[in-house]
């Protein structure tokens, strides 16, 4: 297969990459008043605009081109039609049938995934609405009042992420609480304040060999079983999700109660699964619904709406073009509703564990930059902390600025201060303020020579740096489904364009078998010489420490 550097819209890029390095936005803004409307695409219920980009029309044709010659609507094809795309893996990348809300089927390995889907969401309806309306008892005959969530990773951030997002939207009819860190501060200070009798645990792992998750589990067992001192308490108490059923039967979970995973999804695109269980507990079962329904209209999108019209794939161009050719190495994550504080942890994961290596689909090495490192906070903390790096850093960090038209708890003033900051900094971040302009303010001002002098070079910016804008109606379960699948093929386009297996995830399995070892060697008396001197003296020297505590 063509190396991707040998492609002709690939060299093209290249070479536009060079010119674009002496233009500014500034002067693209000026020269095209249709700027916006030709680099922004309106959704029901989003507006993306890309137009504060380092771009023009022959980047995007470029762009554009890249996208045939790699086959891009191929690859799209072949996903949602259940072709094993996870090459390493040799499974099929599923998470769309999930959401396949026109029950349309979809055939894997003589099998209709679309069945199945639909009966694990029957399966999940009836116990959530069993739990929520108080006809699911616990041990000693008390309704569940909270559910503790355990899990790591994509069976987390996902369900963590939405219920924070729509917190809103919970009639409270139970509290979710979630156990991530093997860090035992974290399940102490969670079970704290529950009464074991009314709780409830969802075991939640794909594997359910996670050593965090297990290590939680047990401890919560140990928890629960200290107060109703009876094993069958446990199908009581706990349920499980996983593609696991032998382990999770094995820790004692009733097989009725374990809800189903599939090999065809991946962790990190999960949250729309019985991995969902949490946000349907909390928020009901119909607008979990609605969340796959947002989801859904995407998946309708990406595959409908041309190259040039479609916001996951412009996503994407955009992220390869500021990182593998603009060498813009880091992104930035920038919510402006605070509903959305966690979203930049879950991409993290999305994107980067998706699409953070450095070896081509075809076992090559690849010589160019990938995908960015992912960041980023709530945008108007991050205006009080680190946006002097996005303005005066010499390392250019393009931004993903996302906010909603309306607020989900309005408070007087407040959302008009919020979206004036969320408006001004992509117009600072872009436009800076030139030597001549900050001279003139200052003079303005009344400063005399000497302070102007002295002043001006600190208060230049230069402008020029990339953002995106997600403006969204306002966040609801529809839309924040829309946005997570935007997200989505986002980076599954980024993975095609970079040829690149963006659903395995070889690169943890390093450091979680050197664990294990350590963690014997912790337990003992042993220190193994395998390790490098640095390895082997912080293991020393932890355990002389505890040894004299
Ligand atoms: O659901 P599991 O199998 O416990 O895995 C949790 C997480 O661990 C990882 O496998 C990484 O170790 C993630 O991909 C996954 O989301």
């Amino acid at each position: 297969m063509t190396s991707r550097t040998e492609l002709s819209s690939w060299k093209s890029l290249t070479i536009l990459a060079k010119n674009m390095q002496s233009i500014h936005m500034n002067d693209l803004f000026s020269a095209d008043a249709d700027r916006f409307d030709k680099f922004s695409i309106k959704l029901p219920n989003i507006l993306f605009d890309y137009s504060k980009n380092i771009i023009d029309d022959a980047v995007i044709e470029q762009l554009l081109n890249l996208c045939k010659d790699v086959d891009l609507e191929n690859w799209r094809d072949k996903m949602f039609n259940a072709e094993r795309i996870n090459l390493t893996e040799n499974r099929a990348v599923l998470h769309t049938a999930l959401r396949n809300r026109s029950k349309k089927s979809i055939e894997l390995d003589g099998e209709n995934v679309t069945e199945q889907v639909e009966c694990a969401l029957a399966h999940m309806e009836e116990f959530v609405n069993q739990v929520r309306q108080g006809q699911w008892k616990g041990y000693s005959g008390k309704r569940i009042t909270d559910i503790v969530n355990i899990g790591v990773g994509g069976s987390n951030l996902g369900p963590q992420m939405v219920t924070e997002a729509l917190k809103h939207y919970s009639d409270q009819s139970v509290n979710v609480h979630y156990v991530s860190n093997v860090d035992g501060a974290q399940i102490t200070e969670v079970l704290a304040p529950l009464n074991p009798e009314k709780v409830l645990f969802i075991v939640s792992s794909k594997t359910f060999t996670t050593t965090e998750t297990m290590t939680n589990a047990n401890t919560a067992t140990q928890w629960l079983l200290k107060s109703a001192n009876d094993k069958s308490a446990i199908a009581k108490h706990f349920v499980a999700v996983s593609a696991n059923v032998k382990n999770a039967t094995e820790f004692g979970i009733h097989p009725d109660n374990i809800f189903s995973m599939w090999d065809w999804v991946g962790g990190r695109f999960s949250l729309w699964s019985a991995i969902g269980l949490p946000i349907a507990l909390d928020l009901g079962f119909d607008k979990f619904i609605e969340l796959l329904e947002g989801a859904f209209d995407i998946d309708e999108h990406f595959q409908q709406a041309p190259l040039k019209e479609n916001v996951p794939v412009l996503m994407a161009l955009l992220s390869l073009w500021n990182c593998t050719f603009l060498g813009f190495k880091s992104q930035a994550i920038l919510p402006y509703d605070q509903t959305l504080h966690m979203l930049s942890a879950y991409l993290q994961q999305a994107e980067m564990e998706s699409n953070g290596k450095s070896v081509s689909w075809e076992g090559d090495k690849i010589s160019y930059p990938t995908v960015p490192s992912i960041w980023g906070e709530l945008g108007i903390n991050g205006q009080h902390a680190f946006y002097q790096y996005l303005h005066q850093s010499n390392n250019i960090v393009p931004g993903d600025f996302i906010g909603s038209v309306e607020s989900v708890t309005p408070v007087a003033g407040h959302h008009e201060t919020l979206m004036s900051n969320f408006f001004a900094q992509t117009q600072a971040l872009m436009t800076g303020v030139n030597e001549e302009q900050v001279r003139a303010d200052l003079k303005a001002k009344g400063r005399n020579q000497e302070v102007i002098d002295k002043l001006a070079p600190h208060k230049v910016h230069e402008g020029n740096r990339p953002t995106n804008t997600l403006l969204l109606s306002q966040i609801s379960p529809k839309t924040l489904g829309q946005l997570i699948a935007m997200y989505e093929h986002k980076i599954f386009v980024q993975g095609i364009l970079l040829q690149i297996c963006s659903f395995d995830q070889w690169g943890v399995e390093l450091g979680k078998g050197l664990a294990a070892n350590i963690e014997t060697e912790l337990l003992s008396n042993n220190v193994s010489q395998s390790h490098d001197s640095s390895t082997a003296n912080l293991i020393k020297f932890y355990k002389s420490v505890k040894q004299q505590a």
